[in-house]
């Protein structure tokens, strides 16, 4: 069985208590592989290791080495591909239609696209008078933030550890990444590829475990990390700004969401159900971006609501590797369970199932995994905890609307604010719209269309800070300023 270790200083390394715990496939529901648990001795080695990088050959490369060192990271990447694409499919169930598309290559291009960008982003000065006629100049210069902690989910789990570690690294910092203890396979994988491309020793450091009391608790609140970077929900968010209070750290965090879509009469319908589609279903709706809310305009209500359904009853579900497969199953047993209840406690509220609601029968040694059907429902009232709450499923809600500003309003009533998508035809509604709403991202008649240079992150209770581009340098670099009298 695949054993899977913690990579400590270039080395893959087990756990010293001997701790381990089930690597399992959730499309079949059997363990595929073992994996060690990391204590607090496995954390504080990973972080002592990252410490020293920062002083040795690493902290001494020149801009240009250390841009070529993550351009041979990506190629490394490219170069296994296939191990990537299949390791990262085991371990979620996706299918390799989604992750050939977006998952790998996204895992690749986050080291390039921060590589180059680093090279070429200027830092500020300013020319200050002085009474004496002479005056003063002062210059920013920034430095690597330190030893940055990653604590990453599974839901896209190479692209959204390596959308920490491309910036991180180019920046100079060192890392030690707590992947998923669900998805712990393409983290793990990428030691490899940092050894062969010669990234030295301690750059990039894995510890394996869980979140509260093991490797997760242990790594944010180690006294020796500088700066903790998180995506996954809020309230593991609110635990890690807690834990880590005492030794003031920086944060970023990209926590969950409840997106809206609003849909406008003048919308391209064909675009609209296309885009809706994608923005719930994907990735069997576990993206913090995805659409858990649709507002649809009332005169193409209907139409709409027809057409989201035919297309959600199209989509096939089936293992990684057929080529048909368009959905996968949920993470695991305890997320089916979670979206389940809501699945039971929509109808309670009052729901109309329009399509799905249950879970359907898998064939062969599929009948084990956490397979849940995609899902519409109509008819809650907004003040739903269905249509409150995150469920991080392939679902969502479709409400009527009858003016831009009762859209606008129910799609703003939430403790949420990471995404919106607006579908309309009219350009001066799309800016209109699009300047009202309280997201940090909000795509007009696109959805997941991310260029790496913008602002990414969320408002409210979605997020602190942002990060892409610019951004990602302002958290993963420390700016000094210098001031010369002249
Ligand atoms: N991107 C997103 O917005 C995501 C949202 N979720 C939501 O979160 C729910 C729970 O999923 P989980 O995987 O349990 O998400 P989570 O937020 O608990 O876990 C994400 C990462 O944080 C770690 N972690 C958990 N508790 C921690 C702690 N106290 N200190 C340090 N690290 C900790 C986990 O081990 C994992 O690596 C899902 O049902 C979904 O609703 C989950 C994954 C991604
Ligand atoms: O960086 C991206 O393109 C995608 C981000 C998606 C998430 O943060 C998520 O689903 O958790």
């Amino acid at each position: 069985m695949n054993e899977i270790k913690h990579f400590i200083n270039g080395e893959f390394v087990g756990s010293g208590s001997g701790k381990t715990f089930p690597n399992v496939n959730p499309a079949t529901g059997k363990q595929i592989g073992i994996v060690h648990e990391a204590g607090m001795d496995e954390v504080d080695r990973a972080v002592k290791a990252a410490r020293a990088a920062l002083k040795g050959p690493w902290g001494r490369l020149s801009v240009a080495e250390r841009m070529a060192l993550l351009h041979k990271v990506a190629d490394g990447i490219n170069a296994r591909f296939d191990e990537f694409l299949e390791a990262e499919c085991l371990d979620t169930g996706k299918p390799k239609s989604l992750a050939s598309h977006v998952d790998i290559p996204r895992g690749a291009a986050n080291f390039k696209i921060f590589a180059d960008l680093m090279k070429n982003v200027p830092t500020e000065s300013f020319m200050l008078d002085t009474p004496d006629g002479q005056g003063a100049l002062n210059y920013g210069v920034r430095k690597p933030k330190g030893v940055i902690a990653v604590v990453s989910p599974w839901n896209l789990p190479l692209l959204l550890m390596t959308w920490k570690v491309g910036p991180a690294l180019a920046c100079g910092n060192t890392v030690v990444v707590k992947p998923s203890e669900e998805t712990p396979r393409t983290t793990t994988l990428l030691g490899e590829v940092m050894n062969d491309a010669g990234i030295p020793p301690g750059v990039y450091n894995v510890v394996h475990g869980f979140g509260p009391d093991s490797a997760g608790a242990f790594l944010t609140t180690h006294p020796d990390v500088d700066g903790i970077t998180f995506t996954g929900e809020t309230r593991t968010g609110a635990a890690i700004v807690k834990a880590s209070a005492d030794e003031i750290r920086h944060v970023s965090f990209e926590l969950g969401g409840k997106n809206p879509a609003l849909v406008f009469a003048d919308c391209d319908m064909d675009k609209a159900v296309e885009g809706t589609l994608r923005s719930a279903f994907a990735n069997c709706g576990q993206v913090c971006l995805g659409t858990e809310r649709v507002y649809v305009e009332r005169p193409i209500f209907d139409e709409f609501l027809r057409r989201l359904k035919a297309g959600a009853e199209q989509m096939q579900l089936g293992a990684w590797d057929d080529a048909c497969t368009s959905m996968g199953p949920l993470i695991s047993r305890e997320h089916l369970d979670k979206v389940l209840s809501y699945y039971k406690r929509a109808v309670e509220e009052g729901a109309t199932v329009v399509t799905g609601g249950g879970t359907p029968d898998m064939p062969g040694e599929l009948a084990g995994g956490s397979w849940v059907q995609p899902t519409i429902w109509t008819g809650l009232s907004e003040e739903a905890r269905v249509v409150k709450e995150e469920i991080f499923g392939p679902c969502c809600h479709v409400q009527p609307f009858d003016s831009e500003d009762e859209a606008i309003r129910m799609a703003n009533d939430t403790k949420y604010g990471l995404a919106a998508a607006v579908w309309t035809e009219n350009l001066g509604r799309a800016h209109r719209v699009a300047d009202q709403l309280e997201a940090g991202i909000i795509w007009v008649n696109s959805w997941f269309l991310r260029d790496l240079r913008t602002a990414f992150g969320g408002m409210k209770h979605s997020g602190i800070g942002r990060e892409g581009g610019v951004h990602s340098l302002e958290f993963y670099t420390e700016i000094k300023n210098v001031c010369i009298k002249l």
